[in-house]
């Protein structure tokens, strides 16, 4: 079954003390790629926020990392046009990725970066967990499950991540959430808990951070 992650009770205190502590340490821009061949190495427990353009993947990472513009976020959907890899320590990479959906930018240029996100999502052997974002205004929509479906394929376990979730009335985010739970009953790489944020409040976020502090 479905459910909203809390992470309340003893076990989960620990891990949000893990969290909080590997958070608190240094996070550095590694790099941006354009091509599968510029990847780092593949050496260590790898993450990555993926979701329609302006869902809120770089302020996310900026509110994770407790830096405000170390992920460019922007007013602008497409901001992001490479991967972007993040060193969390020297244990794990956060990488951030372009958004799918929309872009302004020219056809050509936009099917490039979706062809290299799916190679990416289908094909990085130590992505460990896809982090999908929706906003929590809209819920899961079309290109969403085009995502949510190349992910099940390339059996990539996924976690949904609401975003935004300052920006809507209670009744509408309880719908929402419904809507995206009911949707991840038909894929089975997901994974069966979500997570609601919002990088602006600070709501979900050492939530998240436990979750990726302790993925192993
Ligand atoms: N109110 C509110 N605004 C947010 C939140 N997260 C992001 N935003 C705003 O949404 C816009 C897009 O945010 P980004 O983080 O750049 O989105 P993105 O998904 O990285 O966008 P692309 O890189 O274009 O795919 C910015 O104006 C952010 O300030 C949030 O939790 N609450
Ligand atoms: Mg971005």
């Amino acid at each position: 079954m479905t459910m909203v992650f809390t992470l309340a009770g003893a076990p989960e205190e620990q891990a949000r003390e893990t969290g909080r502590l590997l958070f608190a340490g240094p996070v550095d821009f590694v790099k941006g790629v354009t091509t599968m061949a510029a990847l780092p190495p593949a050496d260590r427990v790898e993450v990555c926020f993926a979701g329609r353009s302006n869902v809120g993947k770089s302020s996310l990472i900026n509110a994770l990392t407790g830096r405000k513009s170390l992920a460019r976020a922007s007013n602008t959907p497409g901001r992001t046009q490479e991967i972007n890899y993040f060193a969390l320590g020297e244990s794990r990479y956060l990488v951030d990725l372009p958004g799918y959906g929309f872009a302004e930018a020219p056809v050509a240029v936009v099917r490039k970066w979706q062809e290299l996100l799916r190679a990416y999502l289908a094909g990085r052997q130590t992505l460990r967990r896809a982090f999908v974002l929706i906003d929590t205004r809209h819920g899961i929509k079309q290109v969403d499950d085009e995502i949510l479906g190349l992910l099940d394929k390339s059996a990539v376990t996924f976690q949904v991540v609401m975003t935004k979730a300052d920006k809507v009335n209670q009744a509408t985010r309880e719908a929402n959430i419904a809507q995206v739970m009911a949707a991840l009953q038909k894929h089975p790489a997901a994974y069966p808990e979500i997570i609601v944020t919002s990088s602006e409040k600070g709501e979900g976020v050492e939530t998240l951070r436990a979750v990726i502090a302790t993925l192993e």
